[in-house]
């Protein structure tokens, strides 16, 4: 009685009405709903599954999943509210560390509080430097790729190939040996052994979610144990090697690219963490780079005109590519963030409210008034569908249009969000931008002409770890005679 009352008058106090109601058919425990985006997702199509629930109930409306109240909001200044001023209110740890702490361990990805702090704290310098310093060990996989590219106008799936490419580089990067799948035949290890075994962990934890607290029958799985211990041993063995290096002060460490668990190495060499650690780190970042500048390609080869104005920016500069050439060429860099804005490879998120708060709209008959949330709500923002918001990007928001970027007040201020925002903004988004640019730089130097050989015109979901285009990119490049 005493809770209710103080609900009440903290609703009175702010003005607060409560947000529209999904109509479910099954109003115990929302069968309907889960099942019509189940569908949507294997469809390819749940971005227009949010669009349509949207337009139906406003930018922020609440829902039943399995009887647990979640909420569903694209509205800017709740999601602002959600992921800056909020942030401590609106936690990850509950929702993702029973399904992934067997296999990840606890490191950044996972944890909330003073574990996640350390985390961040540890990682921030480091990833300040790999945006600078990663370019070099580019280089030469972007040559590599160049000559994996047919030149006769024939086509090509940039998909699998940019994803070999990213796997390489990230692994190098963050373990400090590469898998090096891009050339078949270079690995010095068993790397599918590895990509496999990576692919069943990360099944299980697919698993795991869907169990929910049932998780730990999962546990009894062989298969998914066996399998998570090859990704530990692989990373145990470069963490031992890197151990090494340190210890021994060897000199050939300056010979090595700049590695993250090297940086790691110098603060601590708790082995168990520094797994950890890496593997909060892998996680997010696989494949995402890779599809991240896969959507640029699929964009441009349906839009040639971008291709001649990204041609004529990039021949007028002949100098090295490098971070500073890539810093001046704007209009690049316009197309890699309209690209995000489109196409943002991971498009929704999830938080819970660990605490009862007050997002500032949803509430009334136009959504303008202050929604109270009580603690234990799960609230999924869709900043996809905030990126499509005509009030916020204007009756074109629909359209790939990187000239939007050139005037700064028509890009509003807390409607793009690709790599998050706040305290939790994702650690590598300068480094990824800057190898966005660099890859689109170097083919866009190579090629004459992009052309889409794809019959299927829009993009189609597969949604993975993050969602990707499920017919690939399939494009096809022309040099000038
Ligand atoms: C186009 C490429 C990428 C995009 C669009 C992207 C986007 C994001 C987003 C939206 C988040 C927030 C997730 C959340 O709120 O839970 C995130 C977190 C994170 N990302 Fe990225 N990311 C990309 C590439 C990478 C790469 C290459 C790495 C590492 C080398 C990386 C490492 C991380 C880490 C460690 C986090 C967790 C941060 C935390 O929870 O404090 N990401 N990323």
């Amino acid at each position: 009685f005493f809770q209710q009352r103080a609900y009440e008058n903290t609703i009175l106090k702010h003005g607060c009405s409560p947000p529209p109601q999904y109509q479910h058919k099954d109003p115990i425990l929302g069968i309907d709903l889960f099942l019509s985006t189940v569908r949507s997702i294997s469809a390819g199509n749940s971005f227009i599954h949010s669009q349509s629930l949207f337009g139906k109930y406003g930018k922020t409306f609440e829902t039943n999943s399995f009887g647990k109240r979640v909420l569903l909001t694209m509205d800017s200044e709740n999601i602002h509210a959600i992921l800056v001023t909020l942030q401590r209110k609106f936690l990850v740890e509950e929702l993702r560390i029973r399904a992934t702490e067997n296999f990840l361990g606890r490191g950044v990805f996972n944890t909330d509080g003073p574990s996640w702090e350390h985390s961040r704290a540890l990682l921030r310098p480091i990833f300040a430097r790999a945006q600078i310093s990663n370019l070099g060990h580019l280089e030469a996989r972007v040559d590599a790729l160049i000559g994996l590219i047919p030149r006769d106008g024939s086509t090509v799936d940039l998909l699998p190939l940019l994803k070999r490419l990213f796997l390489d580089t990230s692994t190098e990067f963050i373990f400090g040996e590469s898998v090096n799948t891009l050339v078949p035949g270079t690995s010095s290890f068993d790397a599918q052994n590895f990509l496999g075994a990576f692919d069943t962990a990360l099944k299980g934890i697919g698993i795991r979610i869907v169990l929910g607290r049932l998780a730990f029958l999962q546990g009894i799985d062989t298969h998914w144990k066996k399998a998570c211990q090859v990704v530990h041993s692989f990373i145990d063995r470069n963490i031992d090697v890197a151990i090494q290096r340190r210890n021994r002060n060897s000199q050939d460490s300056t010979k090595r690219s700049f590695v993250l668990l090297d940086e790691l190495v110098k603060e601590t060499q708790d082995r168990l963490y520094l797994r950890s650690q890496l593997l909060n780190i892998f996680l997010p970042a696989r494949d995402s780079t890779a599809i991240g500048i896969a959507n640029v390609f699929f964009l441009i080869a349906r839009h040639p005109l971008v291709w001649d104005k990204l041609r004529a920016e990039v021949l007028n500069n002949d100098a090295p590519v490098n971070f500073e050439t890539l810093k001046s060429m704007k209009y690049v860099r316009h197309v890699v963030n309209e690209s995000l804005r489109l196409i943002a490879p991971s498009g929704r998120n999830l938080r819970l409210a660990t605490e009862d708060c007050i997002l500032p709209h949803g509430g009334g008959a136009d959504g303008s008034q202050p929604i109270f949330v009580q603690k234990g709500t799960e609230v999924m923002f869709v900043f996809r569908s905030m990126h499509y918001d005509e009030d916020l990007w204007g009756e074109d928001a629909d359209d790939f249009r990187p000239e939007r970027w050139e005037r700064s007040d028509s890009i509003p201020q807390h409607g793009y969000v690709p790599f998050s925002a706040g305290g939790r903004v994702c650690p590598a988004q300068q480094m990824v931008l800057t190898e966005c640019a660099y890859i689109l730089v170097r083919l866009v130097r190579e090629f004459e002409k992009i052309e889409n050989r794809d019959p299927e015109e829009s993009f189609i979901e597969q949604h993975k770890l993050q969602m990707e285009s499920r017919n690939g990119v399939k494009v096809a490049f022309t040099v000038a005679t």
